[in-house]
């Protein structure tokens, strides 16, 4: 294995590598964060009757003109079988959401009508063929495609599965994760006094936070010290029992960096050691059987970038959904003047919209030691070149939503 690969080089790989993690059947109505497996078709005709939209009167084609007097003959609420056919001449009040007779050819409104008596009224207004009706399978017909392949289902989904009669849709099976957090400098909980030497632990609360965003279950959350063999026994239980294991930390070449050879000593397939990206390059991507190891750097912003750029991605292609490291653009609100590296550079971002373009700003720390611009960070932005002009076109990725997204 290569050292030290290009960035790309380094997606292609972990993409081509990701486990497939199956499918499951799972109720429509539970179906919100889950991926469609597979296109969702509707089960039955919506509406299933032909009804009236608004309150009024159902008439035959014959009798939609001004100046016609009708006899009411009935009346039917939203949820009342409808009255089957009517003739000319004659009427039957609807309620929204009432079934219309079969022959009837339009819904006068309320406002457009004159009660003349209890049994009469006069159509004030000549309407159209079909006005305030909505026929049978308007909205959609059985065997129509509702849901793609691929879509992330949301409220807005899951509320057409509903009125169309589906109860089952198959969805990607979601990985189950865990977390080893490695360092003996680290402190896991945050009430805990800290000695000299010791920091409060961050990238699980980063891995945790990002993952179930994306409807993945973190199982298990384990702070090891920084013992070779410890490590070792940890990274092999959690990957038999899990399907995804991040260990964050212990990763370059230090005398306590025990991550590598940890993951590899649990008995998985090491596809990459290093990539050519900063922050971030000290990288491990391997597999064991059906699951996926990762091992990031342990500062929080080299971790944070290669989860978001490398890692999620790729999880998300390995369920169905379209993504890619950078799937987005904006443009340059500055200058860019860099030392000349050969990594591609990973660079936080703040984000804005002005005149309807989206702008980019770097100009944040970016040193991988420091968390604090995280809060001013909307999206990571690649950048290829150590100069950039102001203006320049640079891909991006995500990693909050714009105010009123
Ligand atoms: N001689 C070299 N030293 C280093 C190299 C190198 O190529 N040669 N690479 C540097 C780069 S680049 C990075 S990035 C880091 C990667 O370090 P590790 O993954 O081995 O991470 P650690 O040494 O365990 O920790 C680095 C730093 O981050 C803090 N840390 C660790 N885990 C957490 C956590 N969960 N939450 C908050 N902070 C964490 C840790 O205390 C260290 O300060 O290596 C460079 N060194
Ligand atoms: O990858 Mo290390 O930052 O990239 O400091």
């Amino acid at each position: 294995m290569e050292p030290l690969i290009r960035f790309d080089d380094a997606f292609t790989r972990i993409r081509t590598h990701m486990p497939n993690w199956g499918f499951e059947t799972v109720p429509a109505e539970e179906a919100y964060g889950r991926i469609a497996a597979s296109d969702v078709e509707a089960e039955m005709d919506v509406p299933p009757f032909s009804r009236s939209m608004m309150d009024g009167y159902a008439v035959m084609a014959e009798d939609l003109s001004r100046g016609t007097t009708l006899q009411v003959i009935s009346t039917v609420a939203a949820g009342q079988p409808a009255k089957s056919t009517i003739e000319k001449g004659q009427a039957v009040r609807v309620m929204t959401g009432a079934p219309v007779p079969e022959n009837a050819a339009g819904v006068v409104r309320d406002e457009w009508c004159q009660v003349l008596d209890e049994a009469r009224i006069e159509v004030l207004r000549t309407v159209f063929v079909g006005e305030s009706i909505q026929s049978k399978g308007d909205d959609g017909k059985p065997g129509q495609k509702l849901v793609a392949q691929g879509t992330r289902f949301t409220e807005l989904d899951v509320a057409v599965l509903k009125a169309f009669g589906v109860t089952q849709v198959s969805v990607y099976r979601m990985p189950s994760a865990a977390l080893i957090i490695t360092g003996t400098e680290l402190v896991e909980d945050v009430t805990d006094e800290l000695q000299f030497g010791q920091i409060y632990g961050t990238n699980d609360a980063l891995l945790k936070g990002a993952l179930e965003s994306d409807g993945i279950c973190v199982g298990l959350v384990e702070y090891v010290q920084d013992d070779a063999e410890k490590l070792t026994n940890a990274v092999k239980r959690a990957s038999d029992a899990h399907d995804l294991v991040i260990v964050t930390g212990g990763v370059s070449v230090g005398d306590f960096d025990f991550t590598p050879s940890a993951i590899e000593g649990a008995g998985s397939t090491v596809h990459i050691r290093k990539v050519l990206m900063r922050p971030g390059s000290p990288f491990v991507f391997a597999t064991a059987e059906s699951t996926a190891l990762f091992g990031l750097s342990g500062n929080p912003g080299a971790c944070f970038a290669q989860f978001s750029v490398l890692v999620r991605p790729a999880i998300r292609l390995a369920l169905g959904l379209n993504d890619a490291p950078f799937p987005h653009s904006g443009i340059l609100s500055h200058d860019i003047s860099l030392k000349p590296i050969k990594h591609t550079r990973v660079q936080r971002a703040k984000v804005y919209v002005e005149s309807g373009q989206l702008l980019v700003d770097c100009q944040l720390s970016q040193s991988s030691g420091v968390i604090s611009s995280f809060v001013s960070t909307d999206a990571y932005v690649r950048l290829d070149d150590s100069t950039l002009k102001n203006g320049t076109v640079v891909p991006l990725r995500f990693v909050r939503n714009l105010p009123g997204c």
